[in-house]
Parts: structure tokens; C-alpha cells; sequence
């Protein structure tokens, strides 16, 4: 198999890197770490949207975004997380390092694949309202299935208490046609009546915005498409709970750098460690989530 070739390009503002291999090709942005797309031959398992903008501080629409050190707004995470700032009320949604520039550590090509490390200090980008010392080192790589590793090393003196989420968004056919396989059975929170907590019965499908957060998940989810032909497997751990969201057709005209109807061909399922699921880490201690996505 022949080696796999990694180039360095300029989009717009950022600096991102392409990585060819075999049939796969994925993109990544060295602000936020954010993987932008992935493409298995030439078809794209990651989504990406059209009207992605590459700009310094702004997080991609599409790939992987971190969410660190809080998911969602801070209002909405157990009280252990919040009171980790100073003004909970006014923090961003998703945390910040989805917006900030990491380091790239290094890339190197190993056994059949390659593999790029990015670490993030918060030492280096000062938080006045979460005053707190640790670094983040996301590994990704890629051979035959594209894998990825954040892990969170606390050296704050204190314990650290943090909720997080690789926030991945999938290109699926028609999101009306799609269902999650792993999920039935399992109890959620539905953002848009409350957060209140409800069971999920059959397989999920889609005819409605959605945006739950599933507890307890296992560690193999995947996405049924069958008008592709393709099953999306991811298999995770670190993990017991995953976002699933689609905007659907309002909340579409809402979201920045967000065709109208490009609700129809995406999915996120974003693991997580969200709600009861939240990270507490000791002084020293740390923690990895990892996935890994293949189709079949
Ligand atoms: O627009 P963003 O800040 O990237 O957030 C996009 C989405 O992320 C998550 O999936 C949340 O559950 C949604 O409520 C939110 O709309």
C-alpha cells in the first residue's frame, strides 16, 4: 500500500492539513483540532457544509468540533460543572477550544496509517472566569478507520469537573430515511421540551428538529443508511452518553454558515461525556474519549 501523503494548505484564515490514504482523504484545521471533513472513496462520511467559513476564532460548521471544557451552554451541565466559573450565565456555548489555535506536536506515519498529535494548554490561553490549569492532547488517526483521542490531563491543583463532546457531524442521504441502530432501550434528555427525561423505545428515526442527549450509551452506535447502502459504525469509549441532533427545517434559518435545507444531509452523533455523564479528574488524573468511524 502506498504511503500515506499528508499536505499543509491554507483555507481562508486557517491552517488545516490534508491527509490522503488509500481511498480516504481527511481534512483537519489546526485551530479548534477540528477535523473538517473525511472521505472514504471521494464520498463523504464527515460532513462538511457548503457554506463553511475559515476564519480566525470561529468554529467550523461541520467535521468534529471539541467541546471543552463544558457541552452545550453552561447553564444547561450539572451544578459540579458550572460552579467551575466564575459566571456561568455569560460563558459560551461548547466551551472554548473549539475556537482557539492548538499546537501541532507532530505527525508521523506508522505501521499502515498516520497519526497527528495536537495538544491545547490552557495555560496559554487564560480563562479570567474558569482559572483552571490542564492540557488536552487529541490524537488522531488514521488506517483503515479513522480514529480519535481526546484526553484531559487535570494539573490544577484542585479537581477538575468538566463535561465534553466530540461534536461529529455525518453525511447521511436523507435524514428521513435514516436510523440509529444501539440507542433503543436507552433514556434521554430532550433539549427541546426541558430536558426532561425520556425512554427511547425502537430504533431512533427522524421526522422532527431533534436534540436529545442519550445516557447510559454503549459503546457501539451506528447509522443505519440505507438508501447509500452504508452503515456508519462508530465505536467508542471514555464514553456513557451521545448528542443526536438534527435542526431540521427552523432552526436551519438560524444557524451561521448553514444552508437552508442542509438539514437533509446531516446527522450528529457527538459522544460525549454530557449531564450525568460529566468528568470529575483529580489533581494529576486524567481521562481519554475516544471513537473510532468506519463504514460497512
Ligand atoms: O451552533 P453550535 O454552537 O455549533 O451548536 C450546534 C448544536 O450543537 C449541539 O448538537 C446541541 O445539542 C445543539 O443544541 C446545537 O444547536
Amino acid at each position: 500500500m502506498p504511503r500515506p501523503s499528508v499536505e499543509r494548505i491554507q483555507l481562508d484564515e486557517l491552517t488545516c492539513w490534508q491527509i490522503r490514504h488509500a481511498d480516504k482523504e481527511l481534512l483537519i484545521s489546526q485551530q479548534g483540532a477540528q477535523i473538517l471533513s473525511y472521505k472514504e472513496n471521494g464520498r463523504p462520511l464527515v460532513w462538511l457544509s457548503d457554506q463553511a467559513a475559515f476564519k480566525q476564532g470561529q468554529p467550523v460548521r461541520g467535521g468534529v468540533p471539541i467541546c471543552w471544557p463544558w457541552f452545550a451552554n453552561l447553564e444547561h451541565n450539572p451544578e459540579p460543572v458550572q460552579t467551575m466559573h466564575n459566571q456561568p450565565s455569560s460563558a459560551t456555548a461548547h466551551g472554548f477550544v473549539r475556537s482557539l489555535g492548538w499546537q501541532l506536536q507532530g505527525i508521523e506515519t506508522e505501521g499502515n496509517g498516520v497519526r497527528l498529535d495536537f495538544v491545547f494548554d490552557t495555560r496559554l490561553h487564560p480563562q479570567p472566569d474558569w482559572p483552571y490549569a490542564a492540557q488536552l492532547h487529541f490524537q488522531v488517526r488514521l488506517d483503515d478507520r479513522l480514529h480519535m483521542a481526546l484526553t484531559t490531563c487535570n494539573l490544577s491543583d484542585t479537581t477538575l469537573r468538566y463535561s465534553q463532546a466530540l461534536h461529529s457531524y455525518f453525511a447521511v442521504s436523507d435524514i428521513r430515511q435514516v436510523k440509529i441502530e444501539g440507542l433503543q432501550g436507552h433514556s434521554y434528555l430532550d433539549c427541546l421540551d426541558g430536558w426532561s427525561r425520556k425512554h427511547q423505545t425502537d430504533e431512533p428515526v427522524f421526522s422532527a428538529e431533534t436534540d436529545r442527549v442519550y445516557l447510559d450509551t454503549p459503546a457501539a452506535i451506528a447509522i443505519i443508511d440505507d438508501p447509500w447502502g452504508r452503515k456508519i459504525n462508530l465505536l467508542s469509549s471514555g464514553s456513557r452518553s451521545a448528542v443526536v441532533w438534527n435542526p431540521w427545517t427552523e432552526k436551519s434559518l438560524r444557524l451561521t454558515q448553514f444552508a437552508h435545507n442542509a438539514w437533509q444531509g446531516m446527522l450528529c452523533i457527538e459522544h460525549a461525556n454530557a449531564a450525568e455523564d460529566f468528568q470529575a479528574l483529580e489533581s494529576g488524573e486524567q481521562h481519554t474519549l475516544s471513537v473510532s468511524i468506519w463504514s460497512s
